[in-house]
């Protein structure tokens, strides 16, 4: 267990003075797959394996200790922010009592698949919920006695007798049963829904913060199998966190219900325990159908989404290349495919619900061809064969809501099982000893690096050494599918090399936390990526907030100024998902841009005037030197000659290695000579 990150953790979560709040630790522990246990005992007792731990002190103060040596603790508090080394009998005297330690999760792979830790986190947090659900689940079965029973009186006192005031008493009775019965229902669906709403928030959350965290060279090749995940457990977090809750908390009743059966009825009760067991093999059988059912379904449900992405993002291209009868051509397929597995898991849903309906009517049956035996035979009267007829149906209901809900669960129990696998890949952080980045100076280096995209691919980058100092200027230049945006990927840390190391400052980039180490990185890539929004949201992605000289002087490096004044609205015009209403220039002015702005350490910028006009590539060449600071690096690559004036050194990559690394002018008059040398043969 790392104590660097934990620490850091613990720290932004305890505030000097503030109400600790346990929630909010338990909820960041289980980010980083960690369980916190509440501890009381006395500090001299701490073992190794308490540490890291979070230490109550009075007055709702809070400290961590790491390390403990020969009767002294290394502490950290927010205040002072650095740590130090404290006698334990001095941090005893303020000390509360309470340790918050930590401990790996452990999952079974069933617990895992039908409930993962990180959605069984947000359940448990739900507790109170799920409580009142639970009270008003005992209270609306409870009331359902009521209608039996006062079945059973009417028809063997109340009709023999005509007590007619009796009858109107126990009748307010019951309705005022029935209003009751109502609010509970009521109360009871609305706590659910709440629950599911917390859920839902919290899940997705935790979700798309996951996604965002996962890396780059582990995720699905189809960005439509990603979303596919995700839409279809907005669809199962509903039933597993409303549905199969209500399902399991009716199962004892039905043991209830049979039993007052039993009581009023003698041997009665056997007919609903014989119907429960007929089920138990049907819902078996018809769980593992429809498991089979949705694993054909997620399959086509995950073709359709892929192709569906696919198409919606170059639907123009699609026009414009008069492709629409083929795109329509492979939609019918994939809409056909999908349909039929969407039918398929459809009938195994639909028999079990008939088998279940028919279940039920023959509980009645049994009951009253049972009933007629034992009311001849002077066992029960005709009253409680009525209470029984009812309460049986109501103890075969609490079932038939199981049996459902265990056949719908196979989709969930799917769908959850998809998600989690993508949840699963390995995460840029995980590790919890990742070294926090809170500044850099800029030393980037290539050590031994290879690099190739798959397994069964050939390596892209092959044995790349390589130095970058602060603040140098240098061009990588190459022809198309050299390896240049790869070189990038790896300096940023968006992909691993496959052998060697990739360092910054001399650490080696895998044991950085990388999400901070990127934060010193502009980056306009070749392919800029627009959002819907205003220019505003875009340009400052990713910042806080900015004034607007500092917006204006980025648009003037990256030439955009002119199409800002362009617009009435100035930075508030509008821009539609992926700049769809912006030319491809401007998409790319705005792309560097918002890398300009940020005025980060390192400024890399991959074919940034690709898609310029000349006259606004010379202007780019002039403003970008007065932008860039001293101590800003800039790595450029490009295939245009015009820029090369903006560097002092050139980098030349061919199939994987470079091949070329001098000051420009030296680089230049030898490719210059090459070129000769090759027209000349
Ligand atoms: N995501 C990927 N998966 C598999 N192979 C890839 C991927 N991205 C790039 N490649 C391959 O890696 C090689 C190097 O690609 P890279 O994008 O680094 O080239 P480049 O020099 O930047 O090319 P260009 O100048 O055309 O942008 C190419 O052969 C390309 O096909």
């Amino acid at each position: 267990m790392g104590a660097d990150v934990v620490s850091e953790d613990i720290k932004t979560l305890t505030r000097d003075g503030k109400e600790f709040d346990l929630r909010c630790l338990e909820k960041a522990a289980a980010c980083c797959k960690l369980n916190v246990i509440k501890k009381s005992c006395e500090l001299v007792n701490l073992s190794e394996d308490d540490l890291p731990c979070i230490v109550q002190l009075k007055k709702k103060y809070f400290m961590i200790i790491t390390e403990i040596r020969n009767g002294e603790c290394f502490v950290t508090s927010r205040k002072p922010s650095i740590g130090i080394w404290m006698p334990l009998a001095r941090l005893g005297a303020v000390y509360s009592g309470t340790i918050y330690r930590f401990t790996e999760q452990q999952e079974t792979s069933a617990s895992k698949v039908l409930m993962p830790a990180w959605f069984r986190t947000q359940m448990n947090e739900l507790w109170p919920q799920y409580m009142q659900v639970l009270m008003a689940t005992v209270m609306v079965n409870l009331l359902t006695l009521a209608l039996p029973l006062f079945t059973n009186m009417v028809f063997d006192k109340l009709i023999p007798t005509f007590a007619t005031d009796t009858l109107f008493i126990l009748g307010m009775g019951m309705l005022v049963v029935v209003v009751f019965d109502f609010v509970l229902r009521w109360l009871r669906t609305y706590f659910v829904d709440d629950a599911c709403r917390v859920i839902e928030r919290r899940s997705e959350q935790f979700i798309m913060g996951r996604l965002i965290q996962l890396k780059q060279s582990e995720l699905p090749d189809s960005p439509g199998r990603i979303t596919h995940a995700v839409e279809s457990f907005a669809r199962v977090k509903e039933f597993l966190s409303g549905t199969v809750v209500l399902s399991l908390l009716d199962v004892p009743f039905f043991i209830l219900f049979t039993l007052v059966i039993a009581l009023i009825g003698g041997v009665m009760a056997l007919i609903p325990v014989g119907v429960a067991i007929c089920l138990v093999p049907v819902t078996i059988f018809s769980y593992r159908r429809t498991r089979r059912r949705a694993s054909e379904l997620t399959q086509a449900n995950n073709a359709k989404s892929a192709f569906l992405y696919e198409v919606s993002s170059e639907l123009e291209a699609i026009k414009a290349l008069g492709a629409s009868g083929k795109t329509q051509a492979r939609w019918r397929r994939l809409v056909t495919r999908s349909a039929w597995a969407s039918l398929a898991s459809k009938q195994s849903n639909v028999l079990l619900n008939t088998l279940v309906a028919s279940a039920s009517q023959c509980v009645v049956i049994g009951m009253l061809v049972l009933g007629v035996f034992q009311i001849h035979n002077g066992n029960i009267s005709p009253g409680s064969l009525f209470a029984c007829i009812i309460l049986g149906s109501r103890a075969v209901a609490a079932l038939m809501n199981l049996a459902m809900a265990v056949n719908r669960l196979s989709f969930s129990v799917k769908a959850l099982k998809e998600l989690n696998d993508l949840l699963g890949l390995a995460g840029e952080n995980d590790n919890n000893d990742k070294l926090n980045v809170p500044a850099i100076k800029g030393l980037i280096e290539f050590d031994k690096v290879s690099y190739r995209y798959d397994a069964s691919q050939p390596e892209v980058l092959k044995d790349i050494n390589l130095k970058i100092r602060p603040g140098e200027r240098v061009a990588i230049l190459g022809a198309s599918g050299s390896g240049k945006s790869t070189l990038i990927r790896l300096i940023q840390g968006l992909v691993e090399p496959t052998e060697g190391n990739m360092l910054m400052d001399r650490h080696n980039l895998e044991h950085l936390n990388l999400d901070q180490y990127r934060s010193h990185f502009a980056v306009a890539p070749q392919k800029p990526s627009v959002f819907a929004g205003t220019l505003k949201s875009n340009l400052m992605l990713g910042q806080s907030s900015l004034s607007t000289e500092r917006l204006d002087e980025a648009c003037y490096g990256a030439c955009l100024d002119g199409f800002v004044q362009q617009c009435s609205r100035g930075y508030a015009h509008p821009v539609l998902e992926r700049g769809e209403n912006l030319s491809g220039g401007q998409r790319q002015a705005l792309s560097l841009a918002r890398a300009l702005l940020r005025r980060s350490r390192i400024v890399v910028l991959d074919e940034p005037t690709s898609a310029y006009d000349n006259h606004s590539e010379s202007l780019f060449c002039q403003r970008l030197p007065e932008i860039l600071k001293k101590d800003q690096t800039l790595i450029l690559i490009t295939h245009r000659h015009n820029l090369l004036q903006l560097v002092d050194r050139i980098i030349v990559v061919s199939e994987g290695r470079i091949i070329a690394d001098d000051n420009r002018g030296r680089v230049l008059e030898e490719l210059t000579y090459r070129r000769s040398e090759a027209s000349a043969v």
